[in-house]
């Protein structure tokens, strides 16, 4: 689209319609007049695959951040000044600030990720920007980690290497390293949406006894497939065996499991979070731990990530630690980088996006 206008000059301070610079105007020459081609600029926050950077580099002028960390903030705030789109992680705190910063040019934030909790969503829509996520084709890659997570919490495999590793493995014995199966169990899912219901198939094939689940919404067709009935949040903490979070953090799921949610949990009870670390009360967590509340969590997400190396969880024999890998199989990753490139270049041209974020 934008090389059939090849003869463009852009002047500060008016419209332009083909840029898609707003305080641009165009103008267009003949050949003789000006050869100025006028693209629209992108800035990511990361290192991205080169798929996804051949598809915005036809169409966009490109600039990155290619440090190994998360974009630093004063970097941010200087390199999106004047940019058309900004191609973010969920490292990134996208507030009024950046908003600010980036001034009246900025049309799209295309998010690497499915969570968006890290976007000041009302800021962004005040100012007309257009959002987009990588919903759907990381759901098999974030159920597949939450259903190794769960296995690796409940059957003590990080424990158990351990102790083969330093020569606690003395002979086989009879109730060595035992923790709850999932046969003939109460499976209770939190947050059945996309990644919940994956999990829940998954889980189905292990024979549980029941699988529950904790939705804003009755999800009855879904629900069938895997013979899940909706509870209320109160039920399914008492009932559950084994609970796998997969909620999307919201002002109303905020803390979900504090004290008194741990506690009507089973003493045997295994907790594993792939949402978000701040659907829990960490402290409250790190209390069921320490006193055998609940029999053991597995957490891929916590607050803050990456956690302290002094914060208690990582001391705990009974918590499994993981560092937010959810969605991280190769071709997953390569898979979500191209679709942000794909949203951008989309609403650049006014296009409906492969997946806008709509709320
Ligand atoms: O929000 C997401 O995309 C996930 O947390 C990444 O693993």
């Amino acid at each position: 689209m934008f090389q059939k206008y090849r003869y463009i000059v852009c002047i500060p301070n008016l419209f332009c319609g083909i840029c898609t610079n707003r305080a641009h105007s165009v103008f267009s020459f003949s050949s003789t007049v000006s050869n100025k081609m006028c693209k629209p600029s992108v800035y990511i926050t990361r290192e991205i695959n080169k798929e996804a950077l051949d598809i915005l580099n036809e169409h966009c002028e490109v600039t990155s951040w290619t440090g190994l960390d998360p974009v630093p903030r004063d970097e941010l705030l200087e390199k999106i000044e004047n940019k058309n789109a900004l191609f973010c992680m969920l490292t990134d705190v996208i507030d009024s600030k950046v908003l600010d910063k980036a001034g009246q040019n900025l049309q799209i934030i295309a998010t690497m990720s499915v969570g968006y909790d890290h976007l000041e969503i009302q800021e962004i829509k005040k100012r007309n920007i257009k959002i987009s996520y990588t919903p759907d084709i990381l759901t098999d890659a974030t159920a597949e980690l939450a259903v190794a997570l769960l296995l690796t919490t409940s059957r003590r495999l990080l424990e158990a290497n351990e102790a083969a590793k330093k020569g606690e493995w003395k002979a086989w014995s009879p109730f060595w390293m035992c923790g709850p199966g999932l046969q003939n169990s109460t499976v209770g899912i939190v947050g059945f949406g996309r990644i919940g219901q994956e999990i829940a198939k998954r889980l189905k094939a292990f024979n549980p006894k029941d699988i529950i689940y904790y939705n804003r919404s009755e999800k009855v067709e879904e629900a069938k497939q895997m013979d899940a009935k909706k509870v209320s949040f109160d039920q399914l903490l008492t009932e559950s065996d084994f609970i796998s979070v997969s909620c999307s953090l919201t002002s109303e799921t905020m803390n979900l499991f504090n004290a008194a949610a741990f506690k009507k949990m089973k003493s045997t009870a295994v907790f594993v979070n792939t949402s978000r670390g701040g659907v829990v009360d960490q402290d409250a967590l790190i209390n069921a731990l320490e006193n055998k509340t609940i029999w053991g969590a597995g957490l891929d997400v916590m607050t803050p990530e990456p956690l302290p190396l002094d914060n208690p969880l990582l001391k705990l024999k009974n918590c499994v630690v993981l560092p937010h890998i959810g969605s991280a199989c190769i071709e997953t990753r390569q898979n979500m980088a191209i679709l942000c490139a794909k949203n951008i270049i989309a609403a650049l041209k006014g296009e409906q996006m492969p997946s806008e974020l709509i709320i």
